[in-house]
């Protein structure tokens, strides 16, 4: 029988009778990445909350290498499963590397010291996110995009076989955007991410789950997920999709020429009204 590195079957999530998620089903197979994309408050954060078991769920299973996530100890969930969050948490008078050693720590019993071989761990995972000249310095006095690579860094040395990343590209500048999810992708460990760069979530993800209102709308390869129809019903806005002239996966051009009140579903611009709109501004001199 073939173990999935997560299995989530009729997930729902109410919240004082608002349905924050609705029956959403998906499985992640060992080694792939799976990104999660949908507009602000689809629902991304709240399903990921439920994986690392954060919020339980109204209904529905959530399985992690075939185990029900709620049999797990706290510290065998800690050695399977690791989390990186959009929020970094104040860590006081410690250092990057020291930040970088905390994901030893669900593979330690309380005496054990760091060892040579943990220090190479450290000092290979600071390297891999382009961290090692910052290994000395104070954690909290890092760039955003630093402190979210440093908790890259103590992701990969936690040895997980699932890696959950909410938003982990949003401090970083576009080099580590690409840098960042083609080294996770690399460990050969299975990753559920999610992402709003829809073109960045196409070209590093093996497959999408698209959320929209709580709902999962569609889920697939990135070609199945990210059609024109799709990304003008999921977040309003009109766009063309072309295969990448490199990954052959899609790549999205959006238009332009919106008015905050035609950015709603019911009411998406077509590419040509877009375009006259933009056109209009531009002889209007507003462009
Ligand atoms: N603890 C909570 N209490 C009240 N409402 C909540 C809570 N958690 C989530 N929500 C609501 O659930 C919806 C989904 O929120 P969530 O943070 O999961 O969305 P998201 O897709 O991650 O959004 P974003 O892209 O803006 O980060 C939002 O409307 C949010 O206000």
């Amino acid at each position: 029988m073939i173990v999935n590195a997560i299995d989530v079957v009729g997930l729902s999530w109410q919240l004082e009778r608002q349905s924050i998620l609705s029956n959403i089903s998906f499985s992640l197979p060992k080694g792939q990445m799976l990104g999660v994309i949908g507009a602000n408050g689809a629902g991304k954060s709240s399903l990921l909350r439920c994986l690392y078991r954060y919020i339980e769920p109204t209904s529905g299973s959530i399985s992690v290498l075939g185990q029900d996530i709620h049999g797990y100890s706290s510290r065998a969930f800690a050695r399977d499963v690791a989390v990186v969050l959009q929020e970094t948490p104040a860590h006081f008078e410690m250092t990057t590397s020291q930040l970088v050693a905390m994901g030893l720590t669900p593979h330690k019993s309380w005496f054990e010291f760091t060892n040579q071989d943990d220090k190479q761990h450290i000092q290979r995972a600071l390297q891999q996110v382009g961290l090692e000249h910052k290994a000395n310095q104070d954690y909290d006095k890092l760039s955003g995009g630093e402190k979210q690579r440093a908790l890259i860094a103590r992701a990969i040395v936690q040895r997980p076989s699932v890696l959950i990343l909410d938003e982990p590209t949003n401090h970083l500048d576009v080099r580590y955007q690409i840098q960042i999810l083609e080294l996770v992708r690399s460990l050969g460990i299975s990753v559920i991410c999610s992402i709003h760069d829809l073109n960045l979530a196409a070209a590093t993800c093996d497959n999408l789950l698209l959320l929209h209102q709580g709902h999962c709308v569609a889920y697939g390869s990135p070609q199945e997920v990210l059609t024109q129809t799709q990304i003008a019903s999921a977040f309003g806005v009109s766009c063309e999709v072309q295969p990448h002239r490199q990954t052959g996966k899609p790549a999205i051009q959006y238009f332009y020429g919106y008015q905050p009140s035609s950015a709603t579903i019911k009411n998406v611009p077509t590419p040509k009204s877009a375009a006259i709109a933009a056109g209009q501004r531009r002889s209007h001199g507003d462009a």
